[in-house]
């Protein structure tokens, strides 16, 4: 990992957004990518999304819908530890999920009058669960689980077809697909998944969806930005990062665990220290070159840890390395410090953070209850992570009786008057015309 020396400088917001290293395909050049592959599914619909099953994920002559028995199916060779595990995370989530749905609330002007605050469910989506490198079955759950929460009536699924499993998406994902009630599954990949849900695909009879969710690669999170419009979709959640705020006080080992791990997910994921110990930097540094090689994807985490998106930065004090933090606004955000409540006051821009030596953010990626589809790429400034949230719309529902309309047809007039629409303040005075006529007589 590459060291940027910040000490003794007094950096702007905007000069630390050019010095914080971002990942290596930036988002631009992979929406220039993409844009073809979403408008070829758009435009041939299953002949592109088979061209690009065996471009991409080297399948060919498969299945694109998954019989619904075939999923059910699936369970029978589920090892019982790995159910018991996917149940677990299934029903923590459900409960964190759960209290993510607002109560409706009311407002009331006087008597006649009421608004009330309601929210929505989306009536279908479209969920994607990752599976180039790696098969992503708790990522199908906290979508699934986060969707059921706000009450979707309608959920689809699609995760890449599987050379070494006939075609179908990873064995494990149909098992979490399974066990979160999940019973449309599509084995489409990448761009292709994303384009297919925006805009269906008839002959496979996938119907369009009004929101998409999920994580992927950067060209999942591309293909997402470019229907962004036709359809919802939840954040940008692409490649993973993660940025570590350590001070002397941290386990030199747990922070290198901790960078290494979320190196494992792509060459391309981005991993992050900032301290204001070079004592501790070096033996972070230590423990990375002692454990890196011993991982199972020793090659992939080497790339990311070398890669100009991953970086050592030391500063002079844990108020900069907030700052630090915060010009990067990374997807997970963990602090190791000896006042962690401290540095998390000056946090801002963060997908999620993991507070202390014993919160690791791959508990997060499984078995926290909390979600761990999150935004990345710098949009955690104005994007947050999955949740029920994500698939509820907030609806003012307006209510007001004769009295109440009188009582503002004045200042509403007035303001339709401003405005130079009188038809606006008239369709309020048509409603007592009548009376007023009748008065007059
Ligand atoms: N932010 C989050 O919440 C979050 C959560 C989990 C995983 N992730 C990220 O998800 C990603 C998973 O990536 P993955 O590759 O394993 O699975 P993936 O399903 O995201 O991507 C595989 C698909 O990428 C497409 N693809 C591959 N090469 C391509 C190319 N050159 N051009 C266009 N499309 C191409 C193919 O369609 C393929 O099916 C990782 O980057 C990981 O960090 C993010
Ligand atoms: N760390 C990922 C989010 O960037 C989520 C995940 C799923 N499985 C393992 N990790
Ligand atoms: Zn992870």
């Amino acid at each position: 990992m590459r060291t940027i020396d910040l000490r003794g400088q007094q950096l702007s917001r905007t000069d630390l957004l050019r010095l914080v290293p971002r990942a290596a395909l930036d988002m631009g050049t992979a929406v220039d990518r993409v844009r073809p592959l979403v408008e070829a599914v758009r435009d041939r619909g299953e002949d592109a999304l088979r061209e690009q099953a065996r471009d991409f994920d080297g399948v060919e002559g498969h299945a694109l819908r998954v019989p619904a028995e075939r999923i059910a199916a699936s369970l029978e060779t589920c090892p019982p530890e790995i159910r018991a595990a996917l149940e677990l995370l299934i029903e923590k989530l459900r409960r964190a999920s759960a209290a993510q749905v607002p109560a409706e609330q009311l407002t009331r002007f006087g008597d006649g009058a009421v608004i009330r605050q309601r929210w929505q469910p989306i009536g279908r989506v479209g969920l994607y669960a990752p599976g180039g490198k790696a098969a992503y079955p708790s990522s199908v759950i906290m979508n699934a689980v986060a969707a059921q929460a706000a009450g979707v009536p309608e959920l689809a699924l699609a995760s890449p077809a599987q050379v070494d499993n006939d075609g179908l998406p990873h064995e494990v994902v149909l098992w979490a697909a399974a066990l979160a009630g999940v019973d449309e599954v599509y084995a489409i990949g990448g761009a292709g998944a994303i384009a297919a849900f925006a805009h269906g695909v008839e002959s496979i009879g996938l119907a369009p969806v009004d929101k998409i969710s999920g994580p992927g690669n950067v060209f999942v999170a591309a293909a997402k930005r470019v229907v962004n419009g036709v359809v919802g979709i939840d954040s940008e959640a692409g490649t993973t990062e993660i940025l570590v705020i350590a001070d002397e006080s941290a386990d030199p080992r747990f922070v290198a665990a901790d960078l290494i791990s979320q190196a494992e997910h792509d060459e391309a994921a981005a991993s992050v220290l900032v301290t204001d110990s070079a004592e501790l930097a070096e033996r972070v540094r230590s423990e990375i070159e002692r454990r890196a090689a011993r991982t199972r994807h020793a090659e992939r985490v080497a790339t990311a840890l070398a890669g100009p998106q991953s970086a050592v930065i030391l500063v002079d004090d844990l108020a900069t390395a907030a700052r630090v933090s915060d010009a990067y606004g990374p997807e997970h955000l963990e602090i190791q410090t000896r006042d962690d409540e401290a540095v998390l006051a000056r946090i801002s821009d963060a997908g999620a953070i993991f507070v202390g030596g014993y919160t690791p953010v791959s508990l997060g990626d499984y078995l926290a209850g909390s979600n761990h589809v999150l935004p990345t790429g710098g949009t955690t400034r104005f994007a947050s992570g999955l949740g029920a949230h994500t698939f509820l719309r907030p609806q003012q529902v307006i209510g007001y009786d004769r009295a109440a309309l009188a009582e503002v047809e004045q200042p509403l007039l007035a303001l339709a008057d401003a405005e130079g629409l009188p038809a606006h303040g008239e369709a309020v005075s048509a409603r007592f015309e009548a009376e007023r006529a009748g008065e007059g007589a």
